[in-house]
């Protein structure tokens, strides 16, 4: 299904399940993707030749994923490498990013920030080979619609103060990418964009991203560490997710803003803090601050222009252009042929229930180009791969009416009970192998509750025991 050049990716984990459901996302996605499950293996394919970009879990049975990190970064300094680990692993996964690791993802991570952080990876070495972080190529924020313009011109009027914005909206409209706009148009555009991920970064670790630490300050801090402030020095911080700081650091980000200065975790020199903040949040921060979770000082001080990205459903009209973009530059990326959409094509994807918003019409975009048969996407194409991660939907179909057949052939008259047990352990396993045995997560994500998903498991662990 691939195309013979393809950008490939190397995945090193040695949890089937964790390295199942990204694979299957990354090629469906249009990479080619090699599978690894031990270090020595990927270290001996990594000498052979170089793949695009290289995903590797922390603690692996046979060695250490950041060993690894270091030698790549030794020997094959332009690949890019995104290291995944639990949240467990906390002193690891700093290591890690001061290892050089591009970027991380904390474990359960959510397929759609997996392919983004793989897009920007990919994005940013074809840029420019071993390309800091946060210099990427600025993607175009594109829309026609009344709510894009009104966002356009608020994003004129403020870019050039430093006034602080915060910006609103559901997962996927768009909000780093405003950010990024708001930089570019500002007199900060010739120094840094820095952008750190709230969520992404366990709470231990946060206070450290963000002001840094001396060399000692608490157990596996070697060396001197420059935190996103300092990195960001006379340019912008994009702060992201603020909605999810903790209380203590909320209290730490509002004396920094308040007074312009701050000390590095451990450390006795004032540093001077010449950064303009952005904040983005897809929560409601003003119902944060009335339970208590969210200091309404800060939230005052970041909410001093509040830009608001309307969800996808609210803009329809854009999607069509938003669409053949995302088609082209994926073809483009993947080396395909050009596709086109069938006008019956662009009018379901204007349908289409789109609750990742322009991030989810995105990553269909990617499978169409890369599944659509023919040069033409048809409306049929849009409603087979429509939900998120269902392109294999026929297949799967396909697979189950040629198993029945067989079944019914040999006379079986249980079919029903046992492809449901099927159906339910499949489901299971998938959804807790993707959220790492998290059991509300993986409830979350099959639409069940907590307690129906544990007693299905045990309902199918007694039905159907699971292969070694
Ligand atoms: N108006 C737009 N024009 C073109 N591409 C867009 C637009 N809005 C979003 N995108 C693309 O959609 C993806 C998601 O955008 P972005 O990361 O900025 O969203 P976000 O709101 O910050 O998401 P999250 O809250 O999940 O972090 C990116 O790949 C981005 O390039």
């Amino acid at each position: 299904m691939n195309a013979p050049s393809a950008p490939e990716i190397f995945v090193l984990d040695d949890d089937r399940g964790v390295r199942f459901v990204l694979a299957a996302a990354l090629r469906e996605a249009g990479y080619a993707v090699r599978e690894f499950a031990a270090v020595d293996d990927a270290a001996r394919a990594l000498a052979r030749a170089a793949p695009a970009l290289l995903l590797t879990d922390v603690r692996l049975p046979d060695g250490d994923g950041l060993a690894l990190l270091a030698r790549v970064k030794r020997e094959l300094p332009a690949l890019p490498v995104i290291v995944m680990s639990a949240y467990t692993d906390v002193g690891s996964t700093a290591a890690a990013y001061r290892a050089g690791a591009f970027d991380y993802l904390a474990k359960p991570f959510d397929l759609d920030q997996a392919l983004a952080a793989v897009r920007r990876a990919l994005d940013s070495a074809a840029a420019a080979p071993a390309a800091p972080r946060g210099e990427e190529t600025p993607a175009a924020l594109l829309g026609e619609s009344a709510p894009m313009r009104e966002v356009f011109r608020l994003i004129g009027r403020v870019a050039a103060s430093d006034l602080s914005v915060l910006i609103v909206g559901e997962t996927g409209t768009g909000k780093e990418l405003v950010a990024r706009a708001l930089h570019r148009e500002s007199a900060r555009r010739e120094r840094p964009f820095v952008a750190l991920n709230t969520a992404a970064i366990p709470a231990e670790l946060l206070e450290s991203e963000l002001f840094g630490h001396e060399a000692g300050a608490f157990t596996g801090a070697a060396r001197r560490h420059h935190g996103r402030f300092e990195q960001a020095e006379g340019g912008t911080l994009f702060l992201d997710e603020i909605g999810d700081m903790p209380l203590a650091l909320q209290t730490r980000l509002l004396r920094v803003l308040a007074g312009g200065e701050f000390y590095r975790v451990g450390g006795r020199e004032l540093l001077r803090a010449d950064v303009r903040v952005i904040a983005a949040t897809h929560q409601d921060l003003d119902a944060k601050v009335a339970r208590g979770e969210f200091r309404a000082d800060l939230l005052h001080r970041l909410d001093v222009v509040r830009i608001r990205l309307p969800a996808l459903r609210e803009r329809r009209e854009d999607i069509p252009l938003l669409a053949k973009h995302f088609l082209a530059a994926a073809a483009r990326e993947l080396k395909l042929p050009e596709k086109r959409f069938a006008p019956a094509a662009l009018k379901a994807l204007a349908a289409l229930d789109l609750p990742g918003n322009v991030r989810q019409l995105e990553n269909l975009c990617r499978r169409m180009a890369v599944i659509a048969p023919g040069g033409t996407v048809l409306a049929e194409d849009i409603l087979q791969g429509g939900a998120p991660a269902s392109a294999a939907g026929s297949d799967w179909s396909d697979a189950l009416r040629a198993w029945a057949d067989a079944e019914l052939a040999r006379g079986a008259h249980d079919l029903h009970a046992r492809a449901r047990a099927m159906l339910e352990r499949v489901l299971l396993d998938a959804a807790l192998a993707a959220h790492h045995g998290h059991r509300q997560h993986a409830a979350a994500a099959l639409g069940l509750g907590r307690n129906t998903l544990t007693r299905k498991l045990g309902a199918s662990r007694r039905r159907a025991p699971r292969k070694p």
